[in-house]
């Protein structure tokens, strides 16, 4: 297959490869102005004003607009580490920024320029799970955007559920199952700031389509076409990783690969009008059928370990794509 288009089902492989705390939600930085003020504990939607200030912060330090923001997933900070002319900000020390918690997210933005592009990365994202509101989850997007990112690479680790895939494979996404907003929960809860977006935003086309075609090329001339799939990602709130019959359910609603993060960044990103490319490494294999085998349940040990086989894989992706946006190519 030489393109994706969104009306086959996603599907890009066609041979099978058989292989198959809360913190107090702030962090309590004062840097005597008016973000000291701020606490988003009250009010988890984040005033346009703190995070103009915080784009400030990091602009200001860092002496360049970045054009392309990174999200690094689990095990996955590498993505980070090969940015040049890199400007680290601890999260700890960026004002009413939140901390990581997760192991395998270092809590790091790094501000540089990777294959011609000027990039921030985010080593480390917040989770739900982690007790912070989604809005706050993805506050770093509205950042980026105000930092003036125009377009989002979001990463994480996933299980596979889609028979096909294989433990250590890339699928590139083209749309989102919300569980989370099923179930009454959106980062863009409360009231609306019209500088961000609408009201009411579509997600109809949410996944960029020139990048995903350009990432399916990349895949080949890297020799790893049989290990990249287009799926369905879905969000669920975690920290638990998935039942049997929940990820039948998940099986029967067109899911492909189950995470715990992204979705929310996405909706986050796409409502302030960004551009988004997103792909989930198969960390492991999901079990759709009863059994006992201990080894085949999931842990963040072995979605640490698969990320680290994979990172190499993961960079290039990522920085070849990155070559063909900055050469106006994508
Ligand atoms: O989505 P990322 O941050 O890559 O991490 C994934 O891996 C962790 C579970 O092992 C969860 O945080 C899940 O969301
Ligand atoms: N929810 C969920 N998140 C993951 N992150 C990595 N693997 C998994 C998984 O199997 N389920």
């Amino acid at each position: 297959m030489t393109g994706y288009n969104n009306s086959n089902g996603g599907e890009v492989n066609t041979a099978s490869n058989g292989n198959g705390h809360s913190n107090g939600h702030s962090n309590g930085h004062s840097n005597g102005n008016k973000s000291a003020d701020y606490t988003a504990q009250e009010n988890p939607t984040y005033p346009y004003e703190v995070i103009q200030e915080i784009a400030d912060f990091i602009t200001k330090g860092a002496g360049v607009r970045p054009k392309i923001g990174i999200i690094c997933g689990s095990g996955l900070g590498s993505l980070a580490d090969i940015i040049q002319d890199a400007r680290i900000f601890e999260y700890e020390k960026i004002p009413n920024f939140p901390v990581s918690t997760v192991e395998g997210h270092a809590g790091k933005l790094v501000v540089g320029t990777l294959e011609g592009a000027t990039v921030m990365a985010m080593q480390g994202r917040f989770h739900f799970y982690e007790g912070y509101p989604l809005a706050k989850c993805s506050m770093p997007v509205r950042v980026m955007k105000l930092c003036g990112v125009e377009y989002l690479f979001a990463t994480n680790a996933a299980g596979g559920i889609n028979p096909r895939y294989g433990v250590g494979d890339i699928m590139l996404m083209h749309d989102h199952v919300n569980m989370l907003g099923f179930a009454g929960n959106s980062p863009l809860q409360g009231p609306n700031d019209p500088r961000f977006g609408p009201r009411f935003p579509a997600l109809t086309n949410s996944y960029n389509k020139d990048l995903i075609n350009k990432a399916i090329e990349i895949g080949k001339a890297m020799g790893i076409e049989s290990n990249i799939h287009v799926g369905v990602y879905s969000c669920l709130g975690g920290p638990n990783y998935e039942t049997i019959a929940e990820l039948k359910a998940l099986r029967m609603m067109g899911v492909d690969a189950v995470g715990m993060s992204t979705v929310h960044e996405v909706i986050t990103a796409r409502h302030c009008d960004m551009k988004v490319f997103a792909f989930s490494l198969i960390t492991n294999k999901c079990a759709t059928e009863y059994n006992d085998k201990k080894d085949e349940e999931p842990s963040h040990d072995e979605v640490m370990a698969v990320a680290k086989m994979r990172q190499k894989d993961c960079c290039e992706l990522v920085s070849r794509l990155i070559r063909e946006l900055a050469m106006g190519s994508a």
